[in-house]
């Protein structure tokens, strides 16, 4: 049985099952033009979920309220049930939410392991363990992420000697070696080659086996490889939300999305 639903999108709290996120009711104004309008929304374990619409539709914004970076001006974001609105950006990032923006923020001087290995988080390992020990674990750790992204044969190469999409791989895997819960991904695959993408695709359906992942995307056919639903966003609010079968043949979504 499906919970119920209010006018508003919001699911009631006694019969609400086991979330990873909860986005609810949320607004965010900018001298009072609503960017995200009374915004419901909800993601599962292991889920992709990939968020389209036109431009302006307010898809960075609703990453930027996620991650802490915009606070919202009304409204709940639950995280495993913790409210994350007053919650700050770095203690969003220690909840388990990983952010990657449109451009890589990669270090370009330093190798393909050192840019792993820097990203591996403070203060994880066994407390009080003996440096050789953490630095074991450290590379075991880079060793296994550099693999998933493809770039294993690269560790010891500069990372302003790869290409556009293994920068783009690289800086997954930095954020990555965090082991996120939840990883958000603005247009991971933009400006990346046929294969590139067919590969991205593998990564991120390998990566969601103990993760939930939301992309915002632009390309169709990258969509309909990777999401298990699509939520589409127009002027703030969720016009269609489902399977992308359903969401593509919804008259809606084509009239103000897919007939541009
Ligand atoms: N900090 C801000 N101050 C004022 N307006 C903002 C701010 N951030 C976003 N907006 C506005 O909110 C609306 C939604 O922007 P947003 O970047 O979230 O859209 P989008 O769906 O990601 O679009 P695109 O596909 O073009 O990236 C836009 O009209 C934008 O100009």
């Amino acid at each position: 049985m499906n919970p119920p639903i209010n006018s508003a999108g919001v699911i009631s709290d006694q019969m609400a099952p086991d979330f990873l996120l909860a986005v609810e009711a949320l607004t965010v104004s900018f001298d009072g033009f609503k960017a995200v309008n009374d915004l419901s929304f909800y993601v599962d374990e292991r889920e992709i979920r990939v968020i389209v619409g036109p431009n302006g539709a307010g898809k960075t914004t609703v990453l930027d309220l996620i991650c802490g970076k915009t606070k919202a001006t009304s409204g709940s974001i639950k995280f495993r049930g913790q409210e994350l609105t007053r919650m700050s950006e770095s203690k969003i990032v220690q909840a388990g939410i990983g952010r990657k923006f449109q451009t890589p923020s990669i270090y370009d001087d330093l190798t393909v392991f050192e840019n792993l290995e820097i990203s591996y988080p403070k203060g994880r390992s066994v407390f009080g363990a003996l440096a050789f020990k953490r630095d074991a674990t450290v590379r075991d750790r880079v060793f296994e992420v550099a693999e998933m992204i493809f770039l294993e044969n690269k560790l010891n190469e500069r990372a302003e000697f790869l290409s556009h999409g293994q920068k783009q791989w690289l800086e997954i895997g930095m954020l990555l070696i965090q082991d996120p819960d939840l990883l958000m991904l603005d247009e991971p695959v933009a400006g990346m080659s046929v294969s590139e993408r067919k590969k991205t695709a593998e990564l991120l359906n390998k990566i969601i086996a103990n993760r939930s992942i939301i992309v915002i995307e632009h390309d169709m056919k990258f969509v309909e490889d990777i999401a298990h639903k699509v939520t589409v966003l127009h002027q703030g609010k969720v016009l269609s939300e489902g399977k992308m079968d359903h969401v593509k043949h919804d008259p809606k979504v084509v009239e103000v999305y897919l007939g541009h």
